[in-house]
């Protein structure tokens, strides 16, 4: 685990303020657009384009799951195509180690995702993360903030796809954008900052904050369908990574071990439903997933050792049929 300072690969572990985790702010954030104006941020000449941007995740990370999910329901798979870097990230961050579960940079064969970061920019300072996408034709990324990535993979290639599923459709938007400014930092991010904590406050803080939101979604779930009512949305996707990582890894390694979301009966009818969602298994990979956290947080885990259970079984029906839904929103023309 480490960073780039000035072009320079850094091995240090995560930085933290009074024992509090702090995640830092994406640092590439250009928008694909259809045709290649500027989006909310960053600089215009990304248009859509089949083959033009590489996609770089890990299987492991709940914020690069996200995009291959969009990616997979989006219809995008033959049009950005993917590199998986290895699920161990230890003194040389993510690697393209084939011996630990990586596809190789399908690109230009690189060894290191860092050296992806110096080949946008050779003076690099932060943090090397996935996901990454870049675009082949400037040799520049493009972004690698997830949240915007998946907005752009929600419609900047709809016309190349004729794919009119929305997953931020506008009359729900208001909506998504209050569930999704709550849920990240109590839940995304809040199970890293309860694993990452480096002092019993700061653990203790993000543990309860976790807690009572996931109480309060388990509620809100009682009632609706999906989190922003009778459509699946983005909202759903960005919390369903996390969710389905829960059990396996975040009650254990990182101690949110209050509850387990089985302990939930309506979260984890919403987490089959959506593991069920055609499309959407595919996309998990419990092997990096495991792998990954026990093998290479060894301030937290110093021997490695992955634990074998829990034993889960996300094809078990679900009961989410009680409540009504109609699945995900399709715009005008599909
Ligand atoms: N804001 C980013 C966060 C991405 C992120 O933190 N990814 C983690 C993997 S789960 C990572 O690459 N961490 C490496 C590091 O921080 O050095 C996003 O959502 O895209």
């Amino acid at each position: 685990m480490g960073l780039l300072v000035e072009g320079r690969w850094q091995d240090q572990w995560y930085e933290s303020k009074d024992g509090t985790f702090q995640r830092e702010q994406a640092q590439r954030r250009h928008w694909v657009t259809a045709d290649g104006s500027a989006g909310p941020s960053g600089d215009s000449g990304f248009a859509a384009e089949a083959g033009r941007y590489h996609l770089y995740v890990s299987l492991a990370c709940p914020w690069a799951h996200r995009t291959l999910i969009l990616r997979k329901l989006k219809g995008l798979e033959d049009l950005i195509d993917v590199s998986v870097v290895s699920y161990l990230m230890l003194e040389n961050g993510w690697t393209f180690d084939k011996a630990h579960g990586s596809t190789g940079d399908k690109l230009d064969n690189l060894s290191f995702l860092h050296q992806r970061y110096t080949a946008d920019t050779p003076d690099y300072t932060g943090r090397v993360t996935v996901p990454v996408l870049w675009d082949k034709r400037q040799q520049r990324i493009v972004n690698n903030e997830s949240a915007e990535i998946i907005r752009m993979f929600n419609s900047a290639f709809d016309g190349l796809t004729g794919n009119g599923l929305d997953l931020y459709p506008e009359h729900l938007r208001r909506d998504i954008d209050a569930l999704n400014e709550r849920i990240y930092p109590a839940v995304n991010n809040g199970v890293y900052r309860a694993g990452f904590a480096t002092t019993q406050a700061a653990y203790e803080e993000a543990f309860d904050r976790l807690f009572a939101e996931l109480d309060w979604l388990e509620t809100l779930l009682g009632t609706r369908r999906y989190l922003a009512g009778e459509y699946l949305t983005e909202a759903d996707i960005r919390l369903f990574t996390t969710i389905i990582r829960f059990d396996a890894v975040y009650f254990g390694h990182f101690k949110c071990n209050l509850r387990r979301i089985a302990d939930y009966p309506n979260l984890s009818n919403w987490l089959r439903e959506l593991y069920q969602w055609p499309g959407i298994a595919e996309t998990v990979d419990f092997t990096h997933i495991q792998d990954h956290y026990y093998g290479s947080h060894k301030t937290i885990n110093p021997n490695g050792i992955v634990p074998k259970g829990p034993k889960q079984d996300f094809m078990v029906a679900h009961d989410r049929g009680r409540l009504s839904g109609e699945g995900i929103w399709r715009g005008a023309g599909d």
